[in-house]
């Protein structure tokens, strides 16, 4: 090797390395190395955290040429990197690892080699000109492991670097897909006998799934070396590692290829840095890609970093040379973020560099804070690391990282029915409205700028407006304005489920607004799953009678009736009677919520509680859609009657107030004005001003149909097993794909079709939903509309070709 391959020059950051690495290696190799382990989103979020990340440059500095040389378990970097294990970097290069040693070595980096190395250690260290560590996964079989300790230790490596994330290897999708199997003649050139053709089957009879913190005192017994743990992730590991005497950890999710779902490396760096608290050295791999990102990982108190799968890139593009370039390309990104931050040495990174640290000077005398107190994500409610608040967040990064792309996710009104001096008429109309009613100026003043009451003080214009709209005849007693249509169903979830034994239903797929709120409260819903027709009310029946049959009690059914969110379905007329009547029989609530309904053309079926007859209906209103989201102004009507102790009665709108005035006190009264100040423009008839915003959303609709049957004719939509529903309102439409619709066919959709849309299984609470996608279209132009569903065709059928081949 050393020959100048064709392809590294042109090359100028790790992601041309990608790109240039794909092609040349076959489908399933590539998925190997590529791939993550469920739907990806590990893997993504590695990724999306470096991204989100902002460097904060300090100035004219003084600081010269920084100094990137580290010290690691007593030896000196001269720069904070090394290559991370991995598994036969045979796959990349014939000479394996043997290549990546000289291409480490001749930058003085440290490679770590994996138990499943394709070349022999000897023949690893023979090439070596930098320290080498072996990653020890342990087998059943110790004497096995005890064997590759012995071998490597006597070849000549420093350190082991024992594999803690992996008591099996995680369910890979693509692998199984793909049947991956070891190309012929491939074998862990460090193992003897057995079958390492699938690498899962193997680990799956030969790790040793019962390991616990003693495997350090055991490798301390058959090893003079270092011992580093891999795969932590967090705090409380950091620290049960530092109990059991490490003597370095790395922080590692491997790569997104163990559990998905685990946090971002970098999100738990700083949990883990604290934890550990300059004790033992922390390293950390998973997605760094530039030098930006080395330096952000120092920032957060990691002394070094491990480099993945741009080693294979490199590997694969030029042998030797394309790693050796690639790591010389990453150290001189690293130097530059350094000059160019006024970092002077690596020492010098910390948490101020990302914004992590108060910048204040302290006045003399003053008490000074801690910098970075290092919370503990782990230790905080159990909702803010779950996927499910996660996933809006996802969405709005893909948007962000691919801006010119035609994005069919956000569920947002269209910003050209928004006319900013409007506000200003709207505000002062409620003024005058107020003014002939009789208000003072003391009490219009009052109005604006004081705390209101909390049930609102536009609830008789919004009962106005529900009898006028549909037909609903309800007293201003019974509403409560809230903050949004997502705190009106916060209260109904608290107020209504009040234990273990409650059970909230939920149709599904579902608004994630309704899970994430029932996930703050600690509260798992029950999915009642949609048919491809929409809701069954039989459905619903089953899952309350299998509820009680395990002592539970059914309390709410929540539901969208008028054109779903997300999958577009309405639900008939007689199936809405049936379920009030089903409410009835069941002693069950239903929480309606239609915030589509007003904008969607032509006549539509009348709202739940229009038709509720016993009180069974908790109406969850949004003004979002149908006035403006900027307001956050929605309602509750709650008219049930609620009974106390002592017999006394009162309405569970009353008790939802008390809960509201822990929560936000009152909704702003200056957006409520403004949203009356709309209402009295049109007699409260939202109906009225929505004619021109439902023709155009319904028109926006049928585009996107219309441009959707000209992408898939029909005898073509047949044969690759594409298919749409065509609801008749709305802002979504459910489309079925041939393949796995997950977050890394949305970045492949965003990243090389510029197209996004929104993976349907978000919206399942209990999995499913994994070949569709929501389609929203009511925030582009119909222009925007065409070229997107364009973009999306081409997408949806080259990635149907890939999943066949
Ligand atoms: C193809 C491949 C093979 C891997 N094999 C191993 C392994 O044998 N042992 C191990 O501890 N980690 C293994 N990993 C995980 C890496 O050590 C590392 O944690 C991860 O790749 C870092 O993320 P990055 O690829 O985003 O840089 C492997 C990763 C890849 C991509």
């Amino acid at each position: 090797m050393g020959a100048e391959r064709p392809g590294t020059t042109g090359l100028f950051t790790l992601k041309d390395y990608e790109e240039a690495a794909k092609a040349r290696f076959d489908q399933g190799s590539w998925d190997f190395i590529a791939g993550g382990a469920g739907q990806e989103r590990t893997l993504a979020a590695n990724l999306a955290a470096f991204d989100r990340v902002r460097l904060r440059p300090r100035v004219l500095s003084g600081s010269g040429a920084p100094d990137t040389r580290t010290t690691v378990l007593g030896r000196s970097w001269p720069v904070p990197i090394a290559v991370a294990p991995m598994a036969y970097h045979t796959l990349a290069d014939p000479e394996g690892e043997v290549a990546t040693a000289r291409a480490a070595g001749r930058a003085g980096l440290p490679l770590v080699v994996s138990t499943f190395a394709g070349r022999t250690f000897e023949s690893i260290a023979e090439a070596a000109g930098a320290p080498l560590w072996l990653q020890v996964y342990c087998f059943r079989d110790r004497s096995t492991t005890r064997q590759l300790v012995e071998r490597a230790e006597r070849a000549g490596f420093e350190a082991l670097v024992l594999t803690v994330d992996a008591p099996r290897l995680g369910r890979r999708l693509r692998d199984l897909r793909n049947d991956f199997r070891l190309p012929d003649g491939m074998v862990p050139a460090n193992l003897t006998g057995g079958d390492y053709a699938s690498p899962s089957a193997h680990a799956l009879t030969e790790f040793d799934p019962a390991l616990d913190w003693s495997v350090i005192d055991w490798l301390r017994e058959i090893s003079s070396l270092p011992v580093l743990v891999k795969g932590v992730l967090s705090g409380a590991d950091a620290r049960a590692a530092l109990r059991a005497g490490v003597d370095g950890i790395v922080v590692s999710n491997h790569g997104g290829r163990q559990l998905d779902g685990v946090p971002a490396t970098l999100d738990v760096l700083a949990e883990i840095t604290a934890a550990v608290g300059g004790v033992c050295p922390v390293l950390v791999d998973g997605g760094i890609r530039r030098g930006a990102d080395v330096l952000a990982a120092l920032a957060l108190g990691a002394d070094a970093v491990l480099l993945g799968r741009p080693v294979l890139h490199g590997l694969a593009v030029g042998g030797e040379n394309g790693a050796a370039h690639l790591l010389e390309l990453i150290t001189e990104e690293l130097v530059e973020a350094m000059a160019l931050t006024g970092t002077p040495s690596v020492a010098e990174a910390g948490p101020a560099l990302v914004g992590a640290e108060p910048e204040a000077t302290p006045a003399p005398g003053a008490v000074r804070t801690t910098p970075a107190a290092g919370l503990r994500k782990a230790e905080l409610h159990g909702s803010v690391s779950d996927p499910v608040l996660d996933t809006m967040n996802f969405l709005n990064e893909i948007t962000t990282r691919y801006p010119r792309a035609i994005s069919f996710a956000p569920g947002r009104p269209y910003d050209g029915f928004f006319d900013v001096e409007q506000i200003f008429t709207h505000l002062r109309r409620y003024l005058d409205h107020l003014e002939a009613q009789g208000a003072s100026p003391g009490q219009v003043r009052s109005a604006l700028f004081q705390y209101g009451p909390t049930s609102g003080q536009i609830r008789e214009l919004i009962a106005d407006s529900l009898r006028k709209d549909e037909n609903t005849d309800i007293a201003p007693e019974s509403v409560v304005v809230t903050v949004g249509c997502q705190e009106a169903m916060f209260l109904a979830v608290r107020a209504l489920i009040s234990g273990p034994e409650d059970v909230l239903l939920v149709s599904s797929p579902c608004y994630v607004g309704i899970t994430g709120a029932a996930r703050l409260l600690d509260v798992t819903p029950t999915a009642v799953a949609e048919r491809e027709s929409g809701f069954d009310c039989a459905d619903l029946e089953a899952a309350v009678l299998a509820e009680r049959a395990r002592g539970r009690r059914p309390r709410a059914f929540y539901v969208i009736p008028d054109h779903s969110n997300p999958s577009g379905t309405t639900m008939p007329l007689q199936t809405r009677l049936d379920l009030l009547d089903l409410a009835q029989r069941h002693d069950i609530l239903v929480l309606e919520d239609s915030p589509y309904r007003m904008v969607s053309p032509g006549q539509q079926l009348p709202t739940l509680k229009s038709l509720d007859r016993h009180r069974r209906v908790v109406q969850l209103g949004s003004l979002s859609k149908t006035l403006f989201p900027g307001a956050r102004v929605g309602y509750v009507v709650a008219d049930q009657t609620v009974v106390d102790a002592d017999g006394r009665t009162g309405l569970l709108a009353d008790e939802l107030a008390k809960i509201k005035s822990m929560i936000t006190v009152n909704t702003s009264a200056v957006s409520q004005a403004v949203v009356a100040g709309m209402l009295l423009a049109a007699d409260c008839r939202t109906s009225e001003l929505n004619s021109e915003t439902a023709a155009y959303y319904g028109d926006a609709m049928r585009v996107t149909l219309e441009e959707l049957a000209k992408q898939f004719p029909a005898a073509e939509r047949e044969a690759l097993g594409v298919r749409w529903n065509e609801p008749t309102g709305g802002f979504f439409l459910s489309l079925t794909v041939p393949f796995l619709a997950d977050n890394a066919a949305l970045i492949r959709s965003a990243e090389e079709f510029g197209v996004i849309w929104t993976p349907m299984s978000y919206f399942y609470p209990d999995g499913g939903g994994e070949h569709a996608v929501r389609l929203s279209v009511s925030y582009l132009t119909h222009r925007e509309i065409a070229d997107g569903t364009e973009r999306l065709a081409h997408f949806i059928k080259s990635q149907s070709r890939t999943a066949r081949d």
